[in-house]
């Protein structure tokens, strides 16, 4: 299913581009949002083009398929979901009739990684999987498409919300958050950070029992050792030559990822997000002061019967100092997760107050959003800093690289 060999045997003879298309190109001066329009799907038109699949120098595990994704796929119109930087639609596999994902994006360095990115971990039972990429042509304009998994199950907290007056237990919320966390112990082992874990990109496999919970969506995800700085540490420099912040620089990145799993955590468990004022409405412009100074609590009556196990993995996700947060392999090795089958089946007040705060989840995740941005730039800059602030020769030139490489991987 979906085999790269097997498809490659399909390929067309050969051919230039003959359809025609209503996609228009946009001109280089456009603004960003328009840039981020998604692709009309309507647009993807057989056509054949050279039997070719590329590597991306960046990413050389990942094949491209140069050939026409409708050559091993139908396109449905039926949209799945659209997202800022592209529209997901179903699909269905020619040779099997399996429905599957496909996701449009703008061919740009950020898609080709975020692809790259996502198929070199999705080997793993709780990643969505990637099947296929390619990269077609349309009157000129250049996009990348994502074959994966179908995610029919609908995303975590919708489904909690959805239990009705089945009670969730904390036992249940430790085999989620087992289930996450194992994704993110596979990513960060893979020296990849994925930087956008929020409720919206965890996703059931199927409805129902037999759904299986996975994370989804590297807009964002980074490959914490594929900057210069890092390349100091493996390649020319012994550790005892360069500062630590410059050694360290990618576990900044993969800290967010833990303190994200924090707050997904505490949301399980009581079914508001614990940087809230205490009545659960959004504020926006204390938020990040408040995440800061680390200011959050475990209120009563809702976390009276959380477990003091429960409590104490928040608290060292949610600590301010990333140097401080616990890296995942420590909550890998955290009695609620590893012993997750043996937490108290406790009726936690989550569902309840997911029901309350319905009208408030739209600002919840903007606010989680804008949290994450915040946390991306922060760490820019750390890293930033940390070159610019030393005074070693040696480390001259290499600072200069690693500055003009930061500013082409985020163009
Ligand atoms: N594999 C999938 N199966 C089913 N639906 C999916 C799948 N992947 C994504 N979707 C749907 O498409 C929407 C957009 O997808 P995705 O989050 O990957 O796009 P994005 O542009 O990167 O998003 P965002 O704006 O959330 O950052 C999702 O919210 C989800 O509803």
């Amino acid at each position: 299913m979906g085999n790269t060999e097997s498809q490659q045997k399909q390929q067309p003879q050969n051919g230039q581009q003959t359809g025609s298309s209503s996609f228009k190109e946009k001109s280089p001066t456009k603004s960003v949002k328009e840039k981020r329009e998604t692709t009309p799907v309507k647009t993807i038109i057989e056509k054949k083009e050279p039997v070719i699949a590329t590597r991306n120098p960046m990413f050389p595990e990942t094949t491209f398929h140069k050939y026409n994704v409708t050559q091993d796929y139908r396109i449905s119109r039926n949209v799945l979901g659209v997202g800022i930087n592209g529209k997901v639609v179903e699909c269905e596999q020619r040779t099997s009739g399996a429905k599957y994902a496909l996701k449009v994006l703008r061919d740009s360095v950020k898609a080709r990684r975020e692809v790259a990115l996502h198929k070199m971990a999705s080997n793993h039972p709780h990643i969505v999987r990637v099947l296929d990429v390619y990269e077609n042509t349309y009157n000129e304009v250049a996009c990348i498409l994502v074959v994966m998994e179908q995610m029919k199950g609908g995303e975590l907290f919708t489904r909690i919300q959805d239990r009705g007056q089945l009670a969730f237990t904390e036992r249940e919320a430790a085999k989620i958050m087992y289930e996450i966390c194992s994704a993110v112990n596979h990513l960060h082992s893979m020296n990849i950070a994925h930087r956008d874990i929020k409720p919206e990109n965890l996703l059931y496999s199927e409805p129902g029992q037999s759904g299986v919970l996975k994370l989804t969506d590297f807009g964002f995800a980074k490959k914490t050792d594929d900057n210069e700085t890092q390349g100091l540490n493996t390649a020319c420099f012994t550790p005892y030559y360069c500062a630590p912040e410059i050694l360290g620089t990618g576990s900044y990145d993969r800290s967010c990822d833990c303190w994200s799993i924090g707050v997904v955590m505490y949301i399980l468990l009581c079914g508001y997000p614990p940087f809230f004022s205490e009545h659960g409405e959004a504020m926006s412009p204390g938020m990040k002061s408040r995440i800061k100074s680390g200011k959050y609590g475990f209120p009563s009556p809702e976390w009276d019967s959380v477990s003091q196990a429960a409590k104490d993995l928040i608290r060292k996700l949610l600590r301010t100092d990333p140097n401080e947060r616990y890296t995942i392999k420590q909550v890998m090795d955290h009695k609620w997760i590893t012993h997750y089958h043996e937490v108290p089946a406790t009726p936690l007040a989550t569902v309840g107050m997911l029901a309350d705060q319905k009208q408030q989840w739209g600002e919840m995740q903007e606010e989680f959003d804008k949290t994450l941005t915040a946390m991306r730039m922060d760490n820019e800059q750390i890293e930033i800093k940390s070159l610019s602030e030393s005074n070693n020769k040696l480390l001259a030139k290499r600072k200069q690289k690693a500055q003009q490489t930061m500013t082409r991987v985020e163009e």
